[in-house]
């Protein structure tokens, strides 16, 4: 009985995969390439045979971990719009850019790509205009210009800590100190639970070592969104942490790191619902229900993927940015001469204390971040949106409702035309007469209504870090450093292939 209804399945199953590998992804293909509304668009035919497939190719391979790169091989092969996956186009036009990316556009987010676990419920993945906006509302005022000068004494107290803390050590993995750095800023100023990263001996916590470790990971997420958050559901839903621990302690150790965020803003809505208001935090107006701005009281998921969200977005970011400008002035002492000239007209001894405000009136300083920000990148993956249902005409092609649009950043940072010699680090071409093409072309942060909420805060690190440790120390790189540890592959962030190490000595004029 059993076999012959295992006959049956059998003889129905190969015939349909027969049938679907032969008759319809052919027919499919030969569709995708002569008439559905994309074919006219540019582009490698063969990605068009299968999205899936293409998509595990580049898990296998790694290739998606370099497709930023591809990018700009197949722009130059075919032009401003590239046919990247049946329905999606990557755009290398500025105007457009700036149309897709502005305030009061009409491109939502793509659902596909912003379904990340742990963020699932937080402003990132808000698809819907309205409702993003209400949310981001309510969590802007504390990164606004104002905000981040008052908690300019917090920052202040992280550095002085993080330069303190490397005077002890004798070579120092950068990479990671500065990610400690940031992170304890970003969770002390959120919801005041400071992860004390920056006391551990070697800058190296285990939920860090653990992030690193699930780089790998990302593979999976940011290529397939849905089997990812699928995978995550099951560590998170259907097994012990016990069992978490033994199947996969990288994972754990996340879990436990996702755990004190969450614990964390938690107790803080707890406090504000008991009547007490001196708490810092960010989190304060989506404590409470806003009936005038039509905003009700976040819920209990909202707030935990906010809290990760805010760790999540801004601390690789900008811990990556001072990587990068460190590395490049190390790598170029004479730039590093002529910053540290700059530096000392406001910060006159190595040990001396300077506030944003004064370092926002450096040129030099301003350059050299404009260009490790051309460099950082931020956002390295294609950021996609999708055409809304009106359909779109751009750069000569009618793209109907629900084509996914992509850009790169990268392939912004590095056009030739704007920047010559584009992989080059020259913090000088921030300081011709006329540098508005340039500023253009420069979104590490994006644009228009979905642009980054903590651009003013990374600003603000990055001046008051960069200007601290440049002035208080001469850094060498350590003799196994090469420059092969800072190639990146591209997943979501610039991933770098190997740490910043380095050594310390301090300045004594
Ligand atoms: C150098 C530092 C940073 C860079 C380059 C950067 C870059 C970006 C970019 C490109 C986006 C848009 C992503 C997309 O649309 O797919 C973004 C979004 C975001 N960033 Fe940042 N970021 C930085 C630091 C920060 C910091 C310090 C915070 C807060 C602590 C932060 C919070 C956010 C949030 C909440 C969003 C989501 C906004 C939305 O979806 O509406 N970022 N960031």
């Amino acid at each position: 009985m059993l076999e012959d209804l295992l006959g049956y399945a059998s003889r129905g199953i190969i015939p349909a995969i027969c049938a679907y590998l032969f008759l319809f992804i052919p027919l499919r293909f030969v569709y995708r390439v002569y008439f559905d509304p994309l074919s006219k668009i540019p582009g490698p035919k063969l990605r068009l045979i299968s999205d899936s497939a293409t998509r595990l190719h580049s898990v296998i391979t790694g290739g998606y971990g370099r497709f930023v790169f591809d990018l700009r091989e197949m722009h130059e092969q075919y032009g401003p719009i590239v046919r990247v996956f049946s329905n999606e186009v990557h755009i290398n036009d500025i105007d457009t850019y700036n149309q897709i990316y502005k305030v009061g556009t009409k491109f939502p987010k793509t659902a596909f790509y912003y379904s990340y676990p742990a963020a699932e419920y937080s402003t990132f993945a808000m698809l819907d205009f309205k409702a993003a906006q209400i949310r981001r509302a309510a969590i802007l005022p504390y990164f606004s210009k104002q905000a981040v000068r008052k908690v300019e004494g917090l920052l202040q107290a992280k550095i002085d800590l993080f330069l303190d803390r490397i005077s002890e050590m004798n070579t120092i993995n950068l990479s990671r100190g500065f990610r400690c750095l940031i992170c304890d800023i970003i969770t002390s100023y959120s919801y005041e639970k400071c992860f004390e990263a920056l006391r551990d001996p070697n800058f190296a916590p285990g939920w860090l070592l653990a992030f690193e470790e699930l780089v790998g990971a990302n593979k999976i997420c940011f290529t397939f969104p849905g089997v990812f958050a699928w995978m995550t559901w099951v560590f998170e839903t259907l097994l012990s942490r016990a069992t978490v621990k033994k199947l996969s302690p990288e994972m754990a150790s996340m879990m436990e790191f996702q755990d004190h965020c969450n614990t964390a803003v938690l107790e803080q809505q707890k406090r504000w619902l008991a009547g007490e208001r001196n708490i810092v935090t960010i989190f304060e107006q989506l404590f409470q229900d806003d009936p005038k701005k039509g905003r009700k009281a976040a819920t209990k998921d909202e707030l935990m993927d906010e809290a990760f969200l805010v760790i999540a977005a801004g601390m690789d970011t900008s811990a990556h940015a001072l990587t990068v400008a460190v590395y490049y002035l190390v790598k170029y002492p004479e730039i590093q001469a002529k910053l540290l000239e700059e530096l000392k007209t406001v910060l006159p001894n190595p040990r001396s204390e300077v506030k944003e405000e004064a370092l926002e009136q450096l040129p030099f300083l301003n350059a050299v971040i404009k260009e490790t920000f051309r460099f950082s990148h931020g956002v390295v993956n294609p950021m996609a949106r999708d055409v809304p249902s009106t359909g779109a005409d751009i750069l000569g092609y009618h793209l109907p409702p629900a084509t996914v649009t992509l850009s790169s950043h990268y392939i912004y940072h590095m056009n030739p035309t704007v920047f010559p010699k584009p992989f080059t680090w020259n913090p000088d071409r921030w300081l011709a007469q006329d540098v508005r093409e340039l500023e253009n072309y420069l979104m590490p942060f994006s644009r228009g209504a979905r642009i980054c909420v903590g651009v003013n805060l990374a600003w603000a690190e990055l001046r008051l870090t960069l200007a601290r440790l440049i002035r208080r120390y001469d850094i060498s790189y350590t003799d196994d450093f090469t420059d092969a540890n800072m190639d990146w592959v591209s997943w979501f962030l610039p991933i770098t292939q190997g740490m910043l190490t380095v050594t310390m000595k301090e300045r004594t004029v």
